[in-house]
């Protein structure tokens, strides 16, 4: 049996599978905590892989290994290949100004024009996710780390490159899901936009020429060989696989086909469809990125996810199971309560600096159950938004796959098709980003045109009467938070 391993080094975690190449069977995983925050050193994601390969019982007898991984962080190294500061995350707000600033620039001082410039370039308007905010925002904070960078890669890509031994900056690889989500990649072309990097950096374009940046590898394209002496072992004979984006990961996993799409609630929540065709969406909700296939992967994503959840179970002091019991217990519209969970500012749609509200509150509506269930469908709501978002792309939407962490939840799997008004199929719970990883890792040592596809195990069907009232009470009170940040 030739086995396969797939990694996500998510927000939260790292987690490692291990399958069979030819059936996708799972035979063994490991899990490791990442440090909370939005600033983190590469270095913890090195020690959480390495003790999440611990416990996936090591990779002495897999041939194979692909890396998925959180989009957009910037991990910037300098000549000798170190890291220069910890690296920003997708969630890290503080280069909203920044995106601000790249879009009104790319305009010429006219912000639609700036939108429409950028959707058109790569795909994507830079919000404070994108690498490429990030890189402006250390040119004009942090001159002398920007004056020092060398080399720009991604978590994943820097994962991949330690794997192999860090060998310089010339071997980096990435693939062009990832490339995507940085804002100097347009998907289309398949080439990086060095002028987009050099307008980030304030810099000429004969200034980043020598800026290393991964080199783009093909979807099955093998990008190297474990390193003789890495993580405490010998990985020589471990092929690398290009790895990708975490959400392009997902895809892969759940073998989505062009017309298909997720719902994911991790730390993002994330309504993701494969398509044939690239997106430019000028409004800035959808991005163009690419997925691990060749094709694309319009993809609406927020900052509050399945921490929506955690924030509600901390306010009432109960585990997920009271959580999941409460909130089934209210009736549709939690009595009137509506909860918009701005929690960590937004990102879909871009109001970086908002907080969440609760709105609907009488001495009546104010119960421990409502308010269960006001965070679920305020959760849900949120998500739908996003599907309109990659609907109005053109995107056909009849029906969505529900994953992440968050889909563990029964309430939210029992609300959700009523709430998001589509057909939800939920696969057994599992680790579908890095079961991609784990796929193409098996794609690279097989070959040919197409990833292997191996059966989803346990497929749960949901269909509900739709709610269209909860969504609009949701919507009005989303449209009084954006209203208050536009004064
Ligand atoms: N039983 C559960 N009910 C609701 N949410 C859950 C449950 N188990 C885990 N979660 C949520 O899953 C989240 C982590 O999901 P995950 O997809 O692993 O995130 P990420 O990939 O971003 O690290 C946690 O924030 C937690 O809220
Ligand atoms: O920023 C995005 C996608 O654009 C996020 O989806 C990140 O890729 C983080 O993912 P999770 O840790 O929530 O899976």
């Amino acid at each position: 049996m030739t086995l396969v391993a797939g990694v996500d080094s998510s927000t939260q975690s790292c987690k490692v599978v291990i399958r069979d190449a030819a059936t996708g069977a799972l035979l063994r995983q490991g899990r490791a905590g990442h440090p909370d925050g939005t600033e983190v050193h590469p270095d913890r994601w090195w020690a959480a892989l390495g003790e999440a390969v611990d416990g996936a019982g090591g990779l002495d007898d897999v041939a194979a290994l692909s890396v998925g991984g959180q989009q957009h962080g910037m991990v910037v190294l300098d000549a000798d290949g170190q890291v220069i500061r910890p690296a920003l995350l997708w969630n890290d707000t503080r280069s909203a100004a920044a995106a601000r600033e790249l879009v009104v620039e790319l305009g010429g001082g006219d912000e639609a024009a700036g939108r429409r410039a950028w959707a058109q370039a790569v795909g994507s308007v830079p919000v404070a996710s994108l690498t490429i905010t990030k890189l402006r925002w250390l040119a004009d904070h942090e001159p002398e780390a920007a004056a020092r960078v060398a080399a720009v890669c991604l978590p994943h890509d820097w994962l991949t490159w330690r794997l192999s031994g860090a060998q310089g900056l010339e071997t980096l690889a990435t693939d062009r899901s990832d490339a995507s989500g940085t804002g100097y990649f347009d998907p289309v072309a398949g080439a990086y936009r060095r002028d987009l990097l050099a307008l980030a950096l304030r810099r000429s374009r004969a200034e980043v020429e020598d800026i290393v940046l991964p080199r783009v590898a093909g979807p099955s394209e093998a990008v190297g060989r474990g390193a003789r002496q890495v993580l405490g072992r010998d990985l020589s004979h471990l092929v690398l696989g290009p790895g990708c984006g975490d959400n392009a990961g997902a895809a892969l996993g759940l073998g989505l086909r062009p017309g298909q799409t997720s719902v994911s609630l991790g730390t993002s929540g994330v309504v993701a469809a494969v398509s044939a065709t690239p997106t430019h969406d000028a409004s800035g909700l959808v991005a163009g990125f690419a997925d691990a296939t060749g094709a694309y992967l319009p993809l609406a994503c927020t900052l509050n996810g399945a921490r929506v959840l955690d924030a509600a179970k901390t306010v009432l002091g109960v585990g997920y199971e009271d959580l999941d019991r409460l909130a089934l217990s209210a009736e549709p519209g939690a009595g009137g309560l509506v909860h918009v969970p701005y929690l960590e500012g937004e990102r879909t749609p871009n109001l970086p600096e908002a907080t969440g509200v609760l709105t609907g509150m009488t001495l009546g509506s104010l119960t421990a159950a409502n308010y269960a269930r006001a965070a679920v469908e305020g959760l849900l709501c949120l998500m739908g938004a996003c599907l309109d978002a990659v609907r109005a792309q053109g995107v056909e939407v009849d029906g969505v796959s529900l994953v992440g962490g968050g889909a563990r939840s029964a309430a939210v799997r029992a609300l959700a098709p009523a709430v998001l008004s589509v057909g939800v199929e939920v696969p057994e719970p599992g680790e579908y980003v890095a079961d991609g990883a784990a796929k193409q890792a098996a794609w690279v040592l097989v070959g040919g045109e197409e990833p292997p596809s191996w059966e989803l195990a346990g497929v749960e069907r949901l269909r509900a009467e739709p709610q269209p009232q909860v969504r609009a009470a949701y919507d009005a009170a989303a449209a009084l938070v954006a209203g208050a940040q536009e004064r």
